[in-house]
């Protein structure tokens, strides 16, 4: 399924956040949504998510606007990932993960189907010995491969995850960026806002840099200018020879 932004904006608080957003997101795509604390990534994320409106602009799935389309409907299109993500009651975590098959029936009386999903969702995430663990005596990371878990249960031709690799140690780290390029590379289309600019050029699609609400870079990660990362940034790249970015200095005056 194709996701579309076409100058789309968002002021929170009297302040404009997002400013004439142009974005396309297509089946095959993992896209890195990368910039400074503040830019706007979650802004944008929660817009294509459809939950966030806009003040001008449209956001669309497969050419419908995001805004009629039900929950039920959404959650069939769509998975997010959200930046926070409290739970309030000590659920065990195999029932948080089915809480991504809401769309199909009843989280609670779960099918073969369903079920099936889940399992599989625990698997990708590295997270199956987990799932009869109450939530909330999981670690920081746990838990977090346990909500992405959820997200990933939906099954959906479109995830947005933002910030899933925050909390993971390293082998995790590359483990998902792996699942969610192999998402892509079998036909979803992925999004995901990310910190860690190595990651993001080794495993995305397409790097697209937001600052200030603008976005100021869309290119194959491989070929993103240096001059865009410092100047958002303010950090200078080191690339290997394919120019896949394999560390960062202080920007070099
Ligand atoms: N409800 C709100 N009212 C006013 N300002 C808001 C509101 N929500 C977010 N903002 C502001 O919008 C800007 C963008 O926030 P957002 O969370 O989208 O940034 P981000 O790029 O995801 O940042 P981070 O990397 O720190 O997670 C920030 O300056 C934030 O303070």
């Amino acid at each position: 399924m194709t996701i579309n932004m076409h100058s789309f904006c968002v002021s929170l608080g009297g302040t404009e956040i997002l400013r004439n957003v142009y974005l396309n997101i297509s089946p095959g795509e993992f896209i890195g949504l990368v910039g400074p604390n503040g830019a706007g990534k979650s802004t944008l994320l929660r817009a294509l998510a459809g939950l966030q409106s806009g003040d001008a602009g449209q956001c669309t799935v497969n050419e419908q606007n995001i805004s009629e389309l039900s929950p039920i409907e959404r959650a069939k299109k769509l998975a997010y990932l959200p930046q926070s993500r409290p739970v309030y009651w000590s659920m065990i975590a195999r029932d948080v993960v089915a809480l991504g098959r809401f769309a199909y029936g009843s989280p609670l009386q779960i099918d073969a189907r369903d079920a099936k999903a889940v399992d599989n969702a625990l698997m990708a995430t590295g997270a199956t010995h987990l799932k009869a663990r109450p939530v909330g005596e999981l670690s920081g990371g746990e838990r977090a491969r346990i909500h992405l878990a959820r997200t990933l249960a939906a099954e959906t031709p479109i995830i947005i995850a933002d910030e899933p690799i925050a909390a993971l140690d390293p082998a995790h780290q590359l483990s998902v960026m792996q699942m969610l390029r192999d998402k892509a590379n079998n036909g979803s289309s992925v999004i995901a806002a990310l910190h860690e600019l190595p990651l993001a050029s080794r495993f995305c699609t397409r790097i697209i840099v937001l600052d200030q609400g603008r976005i100021v870079g869309d290119a194959d990660a491989k070929i993103l200018p240096t001059e865009v990362i410092e100047c958002t940034f303010g950090v200078t790249p080191m690339r290997d020879q394919s120019g896949i970015i394999n560390g960062l200095l202080p920007k070099i005056t």
